[in-house]
């Protein structure tokens, strides 16, 4: 099997929601002090050679990366991925959520290290899938548009459409009890902050 290259992967942060639950622009609001997307930001620059945000706001421009608009707009993180993947001229795209400020670098790196030739590589967490937080290869972008075209826009749906490989998490240190914890509402927050 061939080694993944990390110059062969672009990673790209999602931080286009609505933040309806939250009430303001999630990625921007302030974590113990440092805007959240910048969490993920740090976990993810000594990694890629190139970071790109997703969003319309063009205030995430002043943390330093090139952020791109939806190309579909209104259809959540479906619109966002497909953006993504639009944009890539890498063979392979690590996308994450902005709202997961418990992510690490360490844990981008074991997906990393444990994917194999599919197209789109996840952590199942409690027998759950996580699609915000994985591997996905540029190939996927021609059935994402048609999915997203026949109004199939929830991703859980989505990936299953695709050679998919999940990696179980149960058991594994690198993923902490937060590690999944993203945070939309006051709530998430104030609960977050409690546990640090
Ligand atoms: N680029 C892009 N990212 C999105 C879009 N919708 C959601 N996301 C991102 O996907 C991740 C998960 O989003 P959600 O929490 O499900 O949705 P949200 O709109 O941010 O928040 P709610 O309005 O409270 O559901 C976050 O990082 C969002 O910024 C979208 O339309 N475009």
């Amino acid at each position: 099997m061939m080694k993944t290259n990390l110059k062969d992967i672009t990673g790209y942060i999602l931080a286009g929601g609505k933040s309806s639950r939250m009430g303001t622009d999630k990625g921007l609001l302030l974590f113990e002090g440092k805007p959240m997307i910048q969490y993920v930001i740090e976990q993810m620059q000594p990694i890629f050679s190139k970071v790109v945000i997703v969003s319309n706001n063009p205030e995430y421009e002043k943390f330093g990366f090139e952020v791109i608009p939806d190309l579909i707009k209104d259809s959540g993180p479906a619109g966002g991925i497909y953006t993504a993947l639009n944009h890539s001229d890498t063979k392979l795209n690590f996308m994450v959520s902005c709202d997961m400020p418990f992510v690490t670098a360490a844990a981008i790196e074991f997906v990393i290290k444990n994917s194999e030739e599919s197209q789109i590589v996840l952590l199942e967490n409690k027998a759950r899938i996580e699609p915000l937080f994985g591997i996905y290869a540029k190939d996927c972008e021609p059935i994402w548009l048609e999915l997203m075209e026949q109004k199939v826009i929830k991703l859980q749906e989505m990936v299953l459409r695709f050679q998919l490989k999940t990696i179980p998490v149960e058991n594994n240190e690198i993923f902490a009890t937060s590690f999944f914890k993203n945070i939309n509402t006051k709530e998430d927050l104030n609960n977050a902050l409690n546990r640090i």
